[in-house]
Formats: structure tokens, C-alpha cells, sequence
């Protein structure tokens, strides 16, 4: 056999000999790991990183196949990059999808000499070097069927080798086949799958609340457990978490999975009602009890009773104001504002904020009894940031929703969501969402493809043509506008002062601000 040189500064060797040479070590050292598996998880990096450091074949990733969705998932990546790492876990190959897709498909190897030279290559968590060569086997159990896909990158350029690197990487992808096969059947098939979809099933789809959370991240299946704990009982919950993290949908999740879910969920936002009126909304009023009460009114509490009361920003009441809760907490009774008639109520509390309240209490902004009368139990929402693993899932999810909305097809390019995957995401989901429903605006055909994501928010914002100088004033007191365009038409009569345009509404400088972040509306600079 002719001897022949690498180009590659990574991995380098003079001749055949020394080739077979460095992959019989390597197989020897894979062998070695195969005996001593500890963690499933970490053996299969472990012989990644094999690969990678005595083998030339760099960029190593092994995706398992699904068997409820009859896809792939990445068991495992090589990569330096921590973020990488992290991504990998949302990616998934339908069957037939790109190259990887295509070798479990058809159960065969697929070399190519060069990835850019074939363009079906997706290259979903931009690993590779898009100029070397590329190689893929299937994983297959003992009845000869694929049930997962091991590839590679050799460090060098495409050479006489390339047959030799193939039935070498075919030898590990059968010594792993046992591996993953337990993998498979045990971790996700037993532990994982059942477990998660169990918890899924639950949370999603018991009272028609299918399909409305999404997050396969630990932290997040973590959350699901704790919503699935706590649902069955009446305990007062505490959801934590930034602004757009999902506490709301949490909150419903936890009422629509609970006995009570044949009953109302009625929410309030806290911060959203002048103090003036809280009381009232929440404990409704008698008719008479101050000038514009025309009528008697029941207030939340009675609307839920035998159902949930969902009390978001609970962060945000006056001291006074939490002594009155704390007594209907306690009591579980209260009367209408104006009335003498003590009601009583069957209601479960599940309350929300994004504040720190221990630290409220600390700096005595918040009651104690009241902080541990709601925190009987606390669920806690990861930032976005810190489950960017549940990206692509979520993406897809979010501009399925969009797209029903919009009565379209709409559907996100891989680039897309890489570049969706790269940002940190400070307003949580709701800004990913709000990011999604802009990018879908800007496009017109089904495809929304990178160069339409704008990640601070600055292009294509949705409420720019109301902003426009030219336009005429809208009357904020039209009963036909939505809660957001009346805060539009206020802040635009107000030449957007937020101040100014808080008191056209009746509302503090602290609500509006509130509902302006919330609602993602740009301000206007004057
Ligand atoms: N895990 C998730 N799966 C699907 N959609 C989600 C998820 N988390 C949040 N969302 C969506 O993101 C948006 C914001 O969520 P939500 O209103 O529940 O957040 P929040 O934490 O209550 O926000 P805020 O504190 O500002 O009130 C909603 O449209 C919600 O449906």
C-alpha cells in the first residue's frame, strides 16, 4: 500500500500501517470503557472523546432512534463548546431527514468526501468543518435493524483511507450497539420515556391541556414533577420565576390537572388593577358602595369558588392591602366591598411573582405571615437561558401556535433555530414568542429562515404602524380596543409620557410601566 500524508495539524499519520496502528489502540481503549460503564452517558462521550483524541475523527455524535416518534435524538456530542452541549439535546432527526436521517433510514454507511459538496447535509448544531469529509454507521441491535446512528469527521481532507476509517468506525458502531441498545430500552425507554411522557401526559393531557407546556430539559421535568405532586391536592402554590418564564401557564397547568378542574380558573394580575379597585375586584362589591358601583358585583373570590384563583404579581400589593389577603387566607372568608354578609369560599390559591419575596421580607415590603401562608409550596421556572436545550422544541411548538393563529403554514429553517439557540433570551419565553410572531410577519412564503430573526426585538416590531406620527388619534376609551392597542392609544395621546398616560387610565406610573413591559410594546422616544 502507498504511504501517504496527512495535511491535518490535529492528527497525522505517515502510512497505513500507522493508521491501523492508532485505531487498534483506539479500539483497545473503547473496549476498555465498554467494560467499565458507570454512566451510560459518560461512556458514550468517553469513547467520542477517544475518537477524537486517538483516532483523527473529530466531531463525533451519536443520536438514538425514538421509538414513539420514530425519530433521532443526540444520546451524546463531542464538542469543546458547552453551549453545543447544551443544544444538542433538543436536536432531532425525523427518519430519512438529512444524512443522518437517511443512514438510519436505509441502515447503511454514508461516506462523503466533502460536506459541502452535498447539500441534503444538515448540519443542525454547526459542528462541523463544512470543507472534510464526513462519515456515518448505523447502530444496530441484534436483529439487524438501525436503532441509532454514529458519525464522524476526519481531521484531514478526503484520502485512500477513507475505506479504512469506515469499517473501523462500523467496529465501534457495533461494539456500542450493546450500549445503546441499553440505553434505549433501559434509561430512555424505561426510565426517560415513560417517566417523562408519564409526567407530559399528565400535565398536558388530562383536561384538554395537551400540547401547551414544553420543556424536556431536567429542570424543566423537574417542574412537571412537582406540578404533578401538588396538583391532586388543595396546598396553596407559589410559582417563582423571571417575567415570561411561564407562570401562568404553570398556575393553569397545576388547576386543569387538580380536582378542581371542571371548575373556573380566574386569574387576576395584581399589578395591573389600581389599589383603589383591588379590593373590590377581588371580593367584588355591593351595589351602592361607591359612586360608580351601579350594581352589585361578586368579586374573584366568589367567581372561583369550588375552582382555582390564580393571583399574579402578588409581589406588587400594599402593605395594606396584604393584611386584607392574609385574613381571607386564613379565614377563607370575606365581605363584598359596601356589604355586611360574611362569604364563604372553597378556593385554591396559586399565586406568582418575579420578585425575591424572602428578600421583600427581609427589607419589610412584604408580611411574613403572608409570604409563609402563600409558600406552602414553591414552584420554581428556570430562565430560558438555563434550558436552551428546550429551544428547538419550543420554537417549533411556539410557531405552530403563530401559524394556527394566522391560518398559514409556517415552518423554521435549521438556521433559524440556530440562531435562536445563540441568544440568551433575558424576557424568557414570552420574548422568544413575541421574536417568533415578528420573524412570521416579516415572511411571506412558509419558511422562516435565519435572516428574519431579529433578536433584540429592534426590527419589525408589531405595534409600528400604529406608531406612526401620521396617524390619527384613537379614542382609548373605545370599548372595542384590546387591553394593549387602549395602552398604545393613551401612551399616544399622552405624547408618550408614561406618567401622563398612567393617569388618563386611571392607573400608577409603576402599573403602566408593568403592562408596557409585558405587552413587549415599544416605547416611542419623542
Ligand atoms: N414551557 C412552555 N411551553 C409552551 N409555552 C410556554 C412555556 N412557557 C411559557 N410559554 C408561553 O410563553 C408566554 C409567557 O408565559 P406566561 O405568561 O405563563 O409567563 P409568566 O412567567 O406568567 O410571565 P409574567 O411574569 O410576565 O406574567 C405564554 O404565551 C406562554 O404560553
Amino acid at each position: 500500500m502507498a504511504p501517504s500524508t496527512f495535511a491535518s495539524a490535529g492528527f497525522s499519520a505517515s502510512s497505513r500501517p500507522e493508521l491501523i496502528e492508532r485505531q487498534f489502540n483506539a479500539l483497545c481503549r473503547i473496549s476498555h470503557s465498554l467494560c467499565q460503564v458507570t454512566s451510560i452517558e459518560d461512556t458514550l462521550r468517553e469513547i467520542l472523546g477517544i475518537l477524537h483524541n486517538d483516532a483523527g475523527l473529530q466531531h463525533g455524535i451519536i443520536t438514538l432512534s425514538d421509538p414513539e416518534h420514530s425519530k433521532l435524538q443526540v444520546g451524546a456530542v463531542y464538542s469543546d463548546s458547552e453551549s453545543v452541549r447544551k443544544a444538542s439535546s433538543g436536536i432531532r432527526y425525523q427518519s430519512g431527514e438529512g444524512i443522518v436521517g437517511r443512514i438510519l433510514q436505509h441502515n447503511q454507511p454514508i461516506v462523503l468526501g466533502r460536506i459541502s459538496s452535498e447539500p441534503r447535509f444538515l448540519d443542525k448544531l454547526a459542528l462541523y468543518d463544512l470543507e472534510l469529509p464526513f462519515i456515518g454507521v448505523p447502530i444496530r441491535d441484534t436483529d439487524g435493524s438501525a436503532i441509532g446512528v454514529l458519525a464522524a469527521q476526519p481531521d484531514v481532507p478526503a484520502d485512500d483511507y477513507m475505506p479504512d476509517r469506515t469499517t473501523f468506525l462500523k467496529a465501534v458502531g457495533d461494539m456500542l450497539a450493546q450500549t445503546t441498545r441499553l440505553l434505549v430500552n433501559v434509561e430512555r425507554g424505561q426510565n426517560l420515556a415513560s417517566e417523562r411522557d408519564e409526567l407530559r401526559r399528565e400535565v398536558r393531557g388530562k383536561y384538554g391541556f395537551e400540547n401547551m407546556v414544553v420543556g424536556g430539559t431536567d429542570n424543566m421535568r423537574r417542574v412537571f414533577d412537582q406540578v404533578r405532586r401538588v396538583a391532586k391536592w388543595d396546598s396553596t402554590v407559589l410559582v417563582l420565576g423571571e417575567s415570561g418564564t411561564g407562570k401562568e401557564l404553570i398556575a393553569s397547568a397545576i388547576h386543569y390537572n387538580s380536582p378542581r378542574a371542571h371548575k373556573r380558573f380566574v386569574k387576576l394580575n395584581c399589578a395591573s388593577v389600581p389599589e383603589t379597585l383591588l379590593e373590590s375586584e377581588l371580593f367584588g362589591h355591593e351595589k351602592g358602595a361607591f359612586t360608580s358601583a351601579v350594581k352589585q358585583h361578586k368579586g374573584r373570590f366568589e367567581q372561583a369558588d369550588g375552582g382555582t384563583l390564580f393571583l399574579d404579581e402578588i409581589g406588587e400589593i400594599s402593605p395594606m392591602f396584604q393584611a386584607k389577603l392574609l385574613r381571607v387566607l386564613q379565614e377563607r372568608e370575606f365581605e363584598r366591598v359596601g356589604g355586611t354578609q360574611t362569604i364563604k369560599v372553597d378556593v385554591r390559591i396559586v399565586a406568582a411573582t418575579n420578585r425575591n419575596l424572602e428578600e421583600e421580607v427581609d427589607r419589610g415590603k412584604f408580611r411574613e405571615d403572608l409570604y409563609y401562608r402563600l409558600n406552602v409550596m414553591s414552584i420554581k421556572l428556570p430562565p430560558l437561558r438555563e434550558r436552551l436545550a428546550d429551544i428547538p422544541e419550543l420554537s417549533q411548538f411556539l410557531i405552530g401556535k403563530i401559524a394556527k393563529g394566522q391560518g398559514r403554514q409556517l415552518r423554521l429553517t435549521d438556521g433559524a433555530i440556530r440562531q435562536l439557540v445563540s441568544y440568551d433570551w433575558p424576557g424568557n419565553v414570552r420574548e422568544l414568542e413575541n421574536c417568533l410572531e415578528r420573524a412570521a410577519i416579516m415572511t411571506e412564503a412558509e419558511t422562516i429562515d435565519a435572516d428574519v430573526i431579529s433578536l433584540n426585538g429592534s426590527a419589525g416590531s408589531i405595534v409600528a404602524p400604529m406608531l406612526q406620527p401620521a396617524n390619527p388619534a384613537v379614542d382609548f376609551n373605545d370599548p372595542e380596543l384590546d387591553e394593549r392597542e387602549r395602552l398604545i392609544a393613551a401612551l399616544e395621546q399622552a405624547g408618550w409620557v408614561q406618567a401622563k398616560a398612567a393617569r388618563l387610565l386611571g392607573m400608577t406610573p409603576r402599573q403602566i410601566a408593568y403592562r408596557i413591559q409585558t405587552m413587549n410594546i415599544n416605547v416611542r422616544k419623542i
